[in-house]
Parts: structure tokens; C-alpha cells; sequence
């Protein structure tokens, strides 16, 4: 007869609330203040005079449009990224993405060789919906994404099931979000347009890039 040890789940579930409703299909993990407040300030500030930031531009009918916020990639030498059929190539690490990055590791067990970071300049810079779904991230991406400056909310929705809500999640200074398992199959993502009023928001994405 086979022997089953009882502790070894067969079926394992994860059920992931958020928003106070259930996400299904997803791993998806908040720690609000993740960085106090102090240490967020100093971050922020940090990283908004010391990183690399550039306009990227898309091709859209024959026109150059630079998109909504501005970006960075840092990493490992050699890890490339192509995306929105732009081919970045990482500035090397500073300390201070070294120091974040290094308290990520802490809670996500895993070494994280690049990251990805938007600067949106005003509530009028956003991401549009998408999943990080990249070949070179592998078949289940693990997704840190630190955020610091202005609150700005993030939302989630089922790409198959259009009977669930989306899903809103404030994502305030300071703060760590975690997307794993099978989270960028069955969900997408996006940081919606808000008051212009609002002030700088910068976010970091740690990826595993193979
Ligand atoms: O700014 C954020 O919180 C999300 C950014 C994002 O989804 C991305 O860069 O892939
Ligand atoms: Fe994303």
C-alpha cells in the first residue's frame, strides 16, 4: 500500500485574501511598513537622486510616446531584460539597493539578480495592466515589489474569471508586496491614473531573471 506521511499536504491550497475577498490562482503577500517611516524617507530620497532614471519611449503608429513614469533596471551582469519589445541592459547594484534588497531576502528566501524601478512623477504617471510574465522570469515568478512616497493604489483582476472583483490594494510607504506561485498566470495588474495633485511614488520590482 502507498504510504502517505500524514504532514505532507497532497493538495496544497493557498488562499490568498485581499481587499477582504479571496484571490484564487494566487500567492500574493503585503507587509504595509515593511520600512519604517524613517528609513523610508531616507530611501526615498536616496533613490530618487541617485538612480538612473530614463524616459522610455514605444512605437505607436509610426510615433514616439514616451510612456507614463519613468524607469531603471539594475542587476547582475549579462541579466538582459526585453520588455514591451525594448531590450534593457542593468546598471550595476548601488548600496542602497543592496541594503533593500538585502532586507527582501530576509522574508523571501531566494536571491533576487535584478530590479526593475518606476519613478511616477505626479498621480498622472501609471502602469497599465499587464503580468509580469516574461519567459526569462521562469514558469512561476517570485515578484518583490517595495514601494516608497506617495500612497498609490494597485489593483488586481482575473484574466480568465470575469465573475471575481478586482481587487484594490493601497500600496503606501514604506511597504513590500510579494507575488509568487501561479499569481501571473491567472491575475494581471496595474497602477491606475489618480490626481495629478499627488507627489512621487517610487517603486521597485525584485526579479529572478534565469
Ligand atoms: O508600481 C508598481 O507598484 C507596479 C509596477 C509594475 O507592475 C511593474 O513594473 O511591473
Ligand atoms: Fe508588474
Amino acid at each position: 500500500m502507498l504510504e502517505i506521511d500524514p504532514k505532507q499536504q497532497l493538495f496544497p491550497e493557498i488562499i490568498t485574501m485581499m481587499d477582504g475577498q479571496p484571490m484564487p490562482d494566487a500567492e500574493v503577500i503585503v507587509y504595509q511598513k515593511f520600512f519604517n517611516a524613517l528609513e523610508s524617507d531616507q530611501l526615498f530620497q536616496e533613490l530618487l537622486n541617485g538612480i538612473n532614471w530614463q524616459q522610455d519611449k514605444v512605437k505607436f503608429n509610426e510615433q514616439e510616446i514616451g510612456i507614463p513614469r519613468l524607469t531603471a533596471w539594475y542587476g547582475d551582469e549579462g541579466k538582459s531584460y526585453s520588455y514591451s519589445g525594448m531590450v534593457k541592459h542593468p546598471s550595476t547594484w548601488n548600496p542602497t539597493l543592496l541594503r533593500i534588497r538585502s532586507r527582501v531576502e530576509k522574508v523571501e528566501k531566494v536571491n533576487f539578480n535584478s530590479v526593475l524601478l518606476n519613478l511616477y512623477r505626479s498621480g498622472k504617471d501609471r502602469v497599465s495592466w499587464h503580468s509580469d510574465d516574461e519567459a526569462e522570469l521562469g514558469k512561476n515568478p517570485i515578484i518583490a515589489s517595495v514601494s516608497f512616497g506617495e500612497t498609490r493604489r494597485f489593483q488586481f483582476r482575473h484574466r480568465i474569471n470575469k465573475t471575481l472583483d478586482r481587487i484594490t490594494v493601497n500600496l503606501t510607504h514604506g511597504s513590500l508586496l510579494i507575488m509568487k506561485g501561479s499569481t501571473q498566470h491567472f491575475w494581471q495588474h496595474q497602477i491606475p491614473e489618480a490626481a495629478k495633485s499627488l507627489k512621487e511614488r517610487i517603486n521597485l520590482t525584485f526579479r529572478i531573471i534565469i
